[in-house]
């Protein structure tokens, strides 16, 4: 199966196994699910559906799923709260556990701000993976006035954001923090030579195996 995704080319396999440039990457026998984290114009849409092709996965953007009361809250500048922001993280956990118990690969873009909405969302997979993009406001400031055809506006929003972020811990999350001022591609390929490194040693994605990947 050829797949074309963002300017980043794989060829997956019936196995989930796929080519990106050289290399191959495999993944675990039930597959793996990933969320794709961090604030508003990091990354998660973008660099989350290249990476969903690079691995054969399905890929779910979160923001699909707010009610309508959230989206009209966020169009009217208002950051959302826990309380807004629970029934959402409960239907994507149904949509983790749903390709958990399939054995499918699942791409989530989700913003997964709080440690706590991490936590609800293990609560679908406790292998859950997070891939944490990370990036000054200033750059993120700058892709967020590119993108014009979004409900989410405004540098008071994305300041509210940068300021419930509870950065993922290393030590006790498997996350992999990424820094966006690389290309989209370089992202995914970074991902990938991680699961693949992770998956060869037989450790994937444990918890402290965090991996502090460079920008290339
Ligand atoms: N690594 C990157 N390099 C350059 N532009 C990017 C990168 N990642 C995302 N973008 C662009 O930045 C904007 C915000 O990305 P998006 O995926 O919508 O972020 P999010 O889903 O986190 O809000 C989009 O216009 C996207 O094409
Ligand atoms: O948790 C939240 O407050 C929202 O879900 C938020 O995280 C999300 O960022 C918006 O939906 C905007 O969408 P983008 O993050 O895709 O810009």
């Amino acid at each position: 199966m050829q797949q074309q995704a963002e300017g980043v080319s794989s060829t997956a396999s019936a196995q989930g196994s796929v080519a990106l440039d050289d290399e191959s990457v495999t993944l675990p026998e039930g597959g793996v699910r990933l969320v794709v984290m961090g604030v508003s114009g990091c990354g998660k849409s973008h660099v989350g559906q290249a990476l969903a092709a690079c691995l054969g996965a399905q890929f779910i953007d979160g923001d699909d799923y707010h009610g309508e009361a959230n989206v009209a809250k966020m169009a009217r500048g208002i950051p959302l709260n826990d309380e807004d922001r629970h029934g959402w993280l409960a239907r994507l956990v149904e949509l983790i556990d749903e390709a958990r118990r399939e054995g499918r690969s699942l791409v989530l873009a989700c913003s997964s701000l709080k440690r706590r909405y991490r936590d609800q969302l293990r609560g679908g997979d406790a292998a859950l993976g997070f891939v944490f993009l990370e990036g000054t406001r200033e750059l993120l400031l700058e892709r967020l006035e590119a993108r014009t055809d979004h409900f989410f506006k405004g540098a008071a929003m994305l300041d509210d954001q940068l300021a419930t972020l509870e950065v993922p811990e290393r030590e006790t999350e498997r996350v992999y923090t990424l820094d966006i001022s690389a290309t989209p591609q370089a992202l995914v390929e970074q991902v990938c030579q991680q699961l693949t490194a992770q998956h060869a040693s037989s450790k994937a994605l444990t918890p402290g195996a965090d991996s502090r990947l460079s920008a290339g």
